[in-house]
């Protein structure tokens, strides 16, 4: 157990429990000194599943995945801008074949989405070697949601087509 005035609580942003103390307001990842850890593991056990219904390890919120995305826009895009040019004018043909590059250096071994999207993606992703985060049924434009909920962890998808351009999707989660 914990020592007196501490509780255990969950962060959702998180998905992780923490230490609270209601009486000093203090609130801590780690569990306070003094707790019995054994009696405390049981207690985890029982009140934080350690995997959730998906058999997915603690940290995959329900029902949500993880991916990478790569995206080249073109003039037609909803949005015909990003970090990389003000103004994207290249036809969709011409993403295209920028993308289809994309992916054979890819599937060759030669780089990763990751490093591509860095210097590559036309979403504010970029920054993040394309990671989007975890999202669930509904935050996706559904062409790209049907396409990342379809993937294998670790697999990419082909070329994927949403009203924000063209894209390639590499699960991690
Ligand atoms: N995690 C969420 N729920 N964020 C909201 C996503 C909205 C969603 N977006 C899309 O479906 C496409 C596919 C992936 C990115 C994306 C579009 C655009 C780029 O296209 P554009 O809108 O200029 O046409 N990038 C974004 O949205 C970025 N905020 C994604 C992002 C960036 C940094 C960190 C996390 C997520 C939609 N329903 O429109």
């Amino acid at each position: 157990g914990l020592p007196p005035g501490w509780e255990v609580r969950h962060s959702n942003s998180k998905n992780l429990p923490y230490y609270f103390n209601s009486n000093e307001k203090v609130s801590r990842w780690e569990p306070p000194s003094g707790t019995d850890t054994e009696k405390l593991k049981h207690y985890m056990a029982a009140h934080h599943s350690a995997t959730s219904r998906s058999g997915a390890a603690v940290g995959v919120p329900e029902g949500k995945i993880r991916a990478a995305h790569l995206l080249v826009k073109h003039r037609d895009s909803r949005r015909p801008k990003s970090w990389r040019e003000n103004e994207i004018t290249r036809s969709k043909e011409e993403a295209y074949e920028i993308i289809r590059g994309h992916e054979k250096r890819i599937k060759s071994g030669e780089t990763a989405l990751g490093e591509l999207a860095l210097t590559d993606s036309d979403c504010s992703s970029a920054r993040k070697r394309g990671d989007l985060g975890y999202f669930g049924h509904g935050d996706m434009q559904k062409e790209f949601e049907d396409a990342a909920f379809g993937l294998q962890v670790g697999e990419m998808s082909g070329v994927v087509e949403t009203a924000s351009g063209l894209h390639l999707i590499e699960r991690l989660e």
